[in-house]
């Protein structure tokens, strides 16, 4: 008996909870590898879903005994492990929302996120190097034998909650948002378990396979791949940090632990298909790789269809949707893409969402080709920014189709068309839409004419402002090695031949790699700062 009265009784396996969805497995094929990592002292270890089980509980009860009620936050540094596996699905077991954060975040930011979440207790890996977490939050570390606490929690007072529901929150995301302060996306167990459940229904995995995951765990794409693997029965293969910053080292590591289907943001395989474009092919040939899936911005179809070409057999999976709503399609894309392709499907919702475009009017967009802004029904919906009723009144509307019902869907901010087969094509955000001399330009359209040029593996445009106040299109290109800089003058010529006039570049910039975002995708808003003075 805890010291702070009964112990709530834990998530029942008939009520949606992360923590018996995720360790279904555990009960069926308690064997089975759960999660396969690098080891502390080098190569590789397995964790199983019975060991992973007893580790989530072993957390659990550690956890209750501090006497944390449902709803009290708990924020988990660290990169993705078993370990942390093992403490977010003690908290989902508790309902204790978690709040995960990267090693890399810097001070400030992980202030504001405190600040903003008000957690009970900050947890950190046992190798974590972070200090000074403010008072009055509880802080200590996990490792494979559960949690130790370092400063214990402030009292919590009496619990007033009985047990954790569906609709209680399992994490929240703190998004570097625009504008300075970070906006918490808070999740519902209901939103990821139905979400995952929809994912299930298009069969992509089989519990014989090896989920490589390489996105930061502060990025749902992240809880993504641990859902998706372990929701599968499958294997997650967390990918080190230090093995993604140089592309040899993670060819490596995927073919050391048999990874058969890979997780990115597009922007993770710029460097390697620039610099190791052999040793992906052999990769290739070795027939272990299955599936590439990928989201979080658009791929560049010349890019794609460079490591299409050198992953034959593998399925090329295009996942997406904001955070929001977790995500939204999950669509296989034709391998080869269609030569002449501009524009990446992003198919249609997966079962138990729907998405519809609604123009400027407030009334649907269903003819081919008319651009439309995407709005979402779904049970994955979030629950609203954390502690932020006007934003979140601002991103969750009353459904334009049915607006007596009451019922909310998500407006995303981003524009779509349908296709002949119905399918929907992105055509970028409402908010990036830019006008160069009163026309509408699409950046997506001038980067995929630009980095199909001989010669240029990458292009990233943006419209930057002009002294003489017309604001300028710029372009940064990856050059590939060896290849001589690209003639401004050739690449005009190359843009006109297929784009109007006014979409060729003013300025040209070759660059060794784009600004990336702590997420892994390209950082439109540090491209300014490349632009030599
Ligand atoms: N596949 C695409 N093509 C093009 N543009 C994409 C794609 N996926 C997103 N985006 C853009 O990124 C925005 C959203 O950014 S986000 O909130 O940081 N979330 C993300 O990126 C990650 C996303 N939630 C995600 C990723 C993987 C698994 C899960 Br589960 C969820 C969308 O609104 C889009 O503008």
């Amino acid at each position: 008996m805890s010291p702070f009265g009964p112990r709530p009784p834990r998530a029942h396996a008939s009520v949606d909870n992360l923590r018996t969805h995720l360790l279904d497995g555990a009960r069926t094929a308690p064997h089975r590898p759960a999660v396969i990592q690098a080891a502390p002292g080098g190569g590789l270890e397995t964790v199983t879903y019975g060991e992973l089980a007893a580790r989530t509980d072993r957390c659990a009860d550690a956890l209750d005994d501090l006497g944390l009620d449902v709803g009290d936050r708990v924020v988990i540094e660290s990169d993705t492990s078993a370990d942390a596996v093992a403490t977010l699905l003690a908290c989902a077991t508790l309902g204790l929302p978690f709040v995960p954060v990267s090693p890399g975040l810097p001070d400030e930011r992980l202030r504001a996120v405190i600040d903003g979440a008000g957690p009970a207790l900050y947890l950190q890996a046992e190798d974590g190097r972070r200090t000074g977490i403010p008072e009055p939050v509880g802080t200590g570390r996990f490792g494979p034998h559960g949690p130790t606490l370092e400063r214990a929690p402030a009292p919590r007072g009496p619990r007033r909650r009985r047990t954790v529901t569906p609709v209680d929150t399992a994490y929240i995301i703190f998004t570097s948002g625009t504008t300075g302060r970070p906006k918490g996306v808070t999740m519902s167990h209901r939103g990821v378990v139905s979400f995952l459940r929809g994912v299930q229904a298009s069969g992509f995995l089989t519990p014989r396979d090896r989920v490589a995951s390489t996105a930061p765990l502060q990025f749902d794409f992240a809880l993504f791949d641990i859902g998706f693997a372990l929701g599968h029965g499958a294997a997650l293969v967390p990918v080190p940090r230090d093995r993604l910053s140089w592309p040899r080292r993670f060819l490596s590591f995927l073919r050391e632990t048999g990874a058969t289907q890979i997780d990115a943001v597009p922007s993770l395989w710029r460097p390697v298909l620039r610099h190791e474009p052999g040793m992906l092919a052999e990769l290739g040939e070795s027939g272990t790789v299955r599936g590439v899936l990928f989201s979080g911005e658009a791929f560049p179809p010349a890019e794609l269809r460079h490591l299409q070409k050198l992953l034959p057999g593998a399925d090329f999976i295009n996942l997406y949707g904001p955070t929001e709503v977790m995500a939204i399609s999950v669509t296989r894309l034709p391998n080869p893409l269609p030569a002449g392709a501009e524009r990446l499907s992003i198919g249609t919702a997966v079962p138990g969402a729907e998405m519809t475009l609604i123009g400027p009017d407030g009334r649907i967009v269903d003819e081919p080709g008319r651009i439309g802004e995407i709005h979402v029904r779904s049970t994955s919906l979030f629950s609203g920014y954390w502690n932020d009723p006007q934003t979140t009144a601002a991103a969750l509307v009353p459904d334009p189709l049915d607006r007596a019902s009451g019922r909310l869907v998500l407006k995303t901010g981003d524009l779509a068309s349908h296709g002949p087969d119905g399918d929907l094509y992105f055509h970028g955000r409402a908010d990036s839409q830019v006008q160069i001399r009163g026309n509408r330009v699409e950046l997506g359209e001038v980067e995929g004419r630009i980095a199909a040029f001989p010669g240029i593996t990458g292009a990233v445009a943006a419209v930057l402002p002009h002294q003489d106040g017309e604001p300028r299109l710029h372009v940064f290109v990856t050059p590939a090695p060896g290849s001589p800089a690209p003639d401004p003058k050739e690449i005009a010529a190359f843009v006109r031949a297929a784009l109007p006039a006014y979409m060729v570049p003013h300025h040209l910039h070759p660059v060794d790699a784009f600004p990336l975002t702590p997420n892994g995708k390209v950082d439109r808003a540090a491209l300014s700062a490349l632009v030599p003075s």
